[in-house]
């Protein structure tokens, strides 16, 4: 099913790579804690299908510098870095033996334009090289929206975008994030429901960086997620 799915794509041609970068998730994953999904087409629909659902938003089309923020084993910027080879994907977690696996596999897979970097998101997006200058920041399972707001707005140059990867039900979570977009400088674009196979439903939320972030954001010592903007 997934080698049908991703040849309706006109993906047919990265198939290999796809297959080599699960058999490396699944092997590291006996040592080290990465995915609890490991049945084949489960991985194949969940890790891989989900993270390319997101080629199907138009605005990432012109994107040519992208970060994954709290990317774990490498989703979704592991596989739209196989399917998107020109563009440059920087793949961010804080946990130092997640990252340390994903630039392994870069380079036994000799991939070019692909990075992971060990950093926490707050402490990243104030250095200079990396506030504001990013085309596009995706984010799957890393926090509520509020939160993630403040982690990966900064990042986002003014006129870039973030997708927030979410489950179904996503309203409340919409709702309690108004302030913190407003204040960061985003502004919602659109609310895209996901079919995937399985019956599995998935919310993608595409928001636009409207004007720069104020310098107080991302607020140190853990206040995005203990103490969420307006919330
Ligand atoms: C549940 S995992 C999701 C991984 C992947 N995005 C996925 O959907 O399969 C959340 C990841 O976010 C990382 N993370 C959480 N907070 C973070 C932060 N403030 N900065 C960087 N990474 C963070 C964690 O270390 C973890 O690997």
């Amino acid at each position: 099913m997934f080698k049908e799915e991703i040849e309706k794509m006109g993906l047919e041609s990265c198939y290999g790579d796809f297959e080599d970068f699960k058999s490396r998730v699944l092997e590291k994953n006996k040592v080290m804690n990465l995915t609890t999904i490991t049945e084949d087409e489960e991985f194949n629909i969940k890790h891989f299908l989900d993270s390319l659902s997101l080629l199907k938003l138009e605005q990432i089309q012109g994107v040519k510098r992208m970060l994954d923020l709290g990317t774990g084993a490498g989703f979704p910027g592991f596989p739209l870095k196989i399917a998107k080879r020109d563009l440059d994907v920087t793949l961010l977690d804080s946990l130092k033996k997640r990252i340390d696996f994903l630039n392994e596999s870069i380079e036994d897979m000799g991939l070019e334009g692909i990075k992971g970097i060990h950093a926490r998101a707050e402490e990243l997006s104030r250095k200079e090289d990396y506030r504001e200058t990013f085309d596009l920041v995706t984010s799957r399972a890393v926090a509520n929206l509020a939160t993630l707001y403040e982690y990966c707005l900064p990042f986002v140059r003014v006129g870039g975008y973030m997708v927030a990867m979410k489950g179904p039900d996503i309203e409340g979570e919409l709702q309690e994030g108004q302030t913190a977009l407003k204040t960061l400088g985003g502004e919602l674009v659109e609310v895209r429901k996901v079919d995937l196979p399985l019956d599995i439903e998935h919310t993608l939320i595409l928001v636009k960086k409207v004007k720069t972030t104020p310098k107080k954001y991302p607020r140190a010592g853990g206040k995005p997620r203990k103490n969420p903007i307006g919330l």
